[in-house]
């Protein structure tokens, strides 16, 4: 057993009462099949065919079915219902930084397909392994205590039949391995498709990326045939051994069993250690796939996180202090804030300035904690960013709209805020129960853009972050949400990233950074031939 398959059976611990019952159900409803067959056999042999324990084990039989297909979905839904929490919390903990080698589609594959594909571990195979080995123990027990011959035949092919899931087992994990990451990429493919279908019109490339996904469905195809095949010759070599160890079954029966009477219940003892090594082989045909899903499960739910988490005290609004800050993105990278050092006094707001590439955009990232910084400290009010970045909110620069209304949006970080104010200080007039459509297609840029500003707004958090908050505006639109920006930036403490003079003349404070290094600092005047 793999770590993550080990660690996706200790998810079943917290739901021990769903587990006990599906292995109670199954159980039941394996012993009752038994029990018929048993029967049956037993009443045969001795002429009696009208007795009613055959039809009563029926009954049993399957109202045992049912209850263990009820119990076992039950308890498999409530696994992967946690196990999807568990994605979505190691998304947010591990973005952005350990997101940004993977693909949307990627990742909504294993919160999807991924997932899904464990329901048959939790449904179909946890519990059944258990009752398989039990009933099997119990077939050979029974079938030694009546005639000894019998198990020592069929015992060692049913033996046989349990390994043979494990003879392929080296292709069962490549097909498995490659189904996944081929199911995950044409998921990518696909959600990329969707999210660019407009530049794909645009520039003509429909027939391309139709090929594309066309190459990507053969190339999943061609690892499901694969594992299919691989899952066939297994079936065949069941099936092989299987009728071998009836056909020496029959011939003990035959050289062993004296009175003809006892034949059919013999041969049903025989078949019992059969049919549960059947059963084994049978669900771990699809072990390939479903250990490349635990592992495709478990590496991004025990992601470590990106930064130290939280601990939110009752932070109050301060100074906005960055202390000798350094960063890379990555170890091997180059230093991208080489101690880095200003202050946004509370209430004042101060424009971070500089060249393409010199770590504006970083300093943002760092306040809104998507990476801590390697060295050095930022601190609001004296406390640690960590400890008070509620207090923080942005207006960023691609602004994302989820599907749905102007209000929802306006709602994301404070469900029940008011939403005319903020739209009004961002002097949107727009009815707030407008649909915005998927990613605010519905609406304008400048509409966006100032949809983003009243979400952050509405937070009422008295740190405000704005990355080129105007790019989108006409002249005019710009020049009137300045002003209402200046209204709302009263009181807040805010840092403005701008290249228009006028945004940075209204700034209290400029701060110019140039390759990761403050360079110069003070106001407009003070700083302006850095400007130039
Ligand atoms: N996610 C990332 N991974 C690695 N390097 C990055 C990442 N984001 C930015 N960088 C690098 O960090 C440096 C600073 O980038 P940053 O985006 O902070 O600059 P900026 O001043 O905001 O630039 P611009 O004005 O063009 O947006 C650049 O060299 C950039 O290539």
């Amino acid at each position: 057993m793999t770590p993550s398959i080990r660690w996706l059976a200790g998810a079943v611990g917290g739901h021990r009462t769903a587990f006990l019952s599906t292995l109670a159900a199954n159980l039941t409803s394996q012993l009752a099949l038994w029990g018929i067959a048993l029967t049956c056999a037993w009443l045969v042999g001795h002429g009696s065919l009208t007795s009613g324990v055959p039809a009563a084990l029926v009954l049993l039989a399957t109202a045992a079915a049912w209850w263990e297909s009820y119990v076992a979905h039950d308890l498999a839904y409530l696994v992967l219902a946690r196990l999807r929490g568990q994605a979505y919390e190691a998304i947010a903990r591990i973005a952005p930084a350990r997101l940004l080698g993977r693909r949307s589609g990627d990742l909504s594959a294993v919160v999807l397909s991924d997932i899904e594909t464990l329901e048959w571990l939790f449904a179909h195979t946890l519990a059944q392994l258990i009752t398989s080995l039990v009933v099997l123990t119990a077939g050979t027990v029974a079938a030694f205590l009546i005639n000894p011959w019998l198990p020592l035949v069929s015992l060692p092919l049913a033996c046989l039949v349990l390994t043979v899931p494990l003879w392929l087992r080296r292709f069962s994990s490549r097909h498995g391995s490659a189904m996944r990451a081929a199911t995950a990429d044409l998921h990518a493919d696909v959600v990329d498709t969707v999210q660019g279908l407009r530049e794909i019109l645009a520039f003509g490339a429909v027939d391309r990326r139709r090929a594309l996904l066309a190459d990507k469905t053969r190339r999943l195809a061609r690892a499901q045939t694969a594992n299919a095949a691989r899952g066939g010759l297994e079936a065949a070599f069941t099936d092989v051994l299987l009728s071998a160890a009836a056909a020496a079954s029959l011939a003990v029966v035959a050289l062993t069993v004296s009175s003809p009477a006892d034949a059919p219940l013999a041969m049903v003892l025989a078949a019992g250690s059969l049919a549960p090594a059947a059963q084994v082989a049978l669900l771990l045909k699809e072990y390939g796939s479903l250990r490349a899903s635990a592992d495709r499960v478990h590496t991004l739910v025990t992601a470590p996180a990106n930064v130290t988490p939280s601990r939110e005290v009752r932070a109050e609004p301060g100074d906005v202090v960055f202390e000798d800050v350094r960063f890379r993105y990555t170890p091997e990278g180059p230093e991208v804030l080489k101690g880095v050092s200003f202050t946004i006094p509370q209430g004042r707001t101060v424009a971070l300035v500089g060249p393409s590439g010199a770590g504006k955009s970083t300093c943002v990232s760092l306040l809104l904690r998507y990476w801590d910084p390697d060295a050095g400290r930022i601190t609001i009010g004296g406390v640690p960013l960590a400890q008070a970045s509620s207090l923080v909110t942005v207006v960023p620069q691609d602004v994302h709209l989820f599907a749905g209304t102007v209000a929802d949006n306006v709602r994301l970080g404070a469900p029940s805020a008011d939403v005319e104010g903020p739209l009004a200080t961002a002097q949107l007039p727009i009815d707030p129960r407008t649909v915005v459509g998927e990613r605010g297609v519905a609406l304008s840029g400048g509409q966006r853009a100032r949809v983003a500003i009243a979400r952050a707004l509405a937070t009422g958090a008295p740190v405000l972050v704005l990355d080129e908050a105007v790019a989108n505006l006409d002249t005019s639109t710009e020049e009137r949400l300045a002003s209402a920006l200046e209204v709302a930036a009263a009181g807040r403490t805010t840092l403005v990233i701008a290249h228009r003079p006028a945004t940075i003349r209204r700034a209290d404070h400029v701060v110019v950074l140039d390759d990761g290094r403050v360079v110069a600092q003070g106001t407009f005047a003070e700083v302006s031939h850095w400007l130039e």
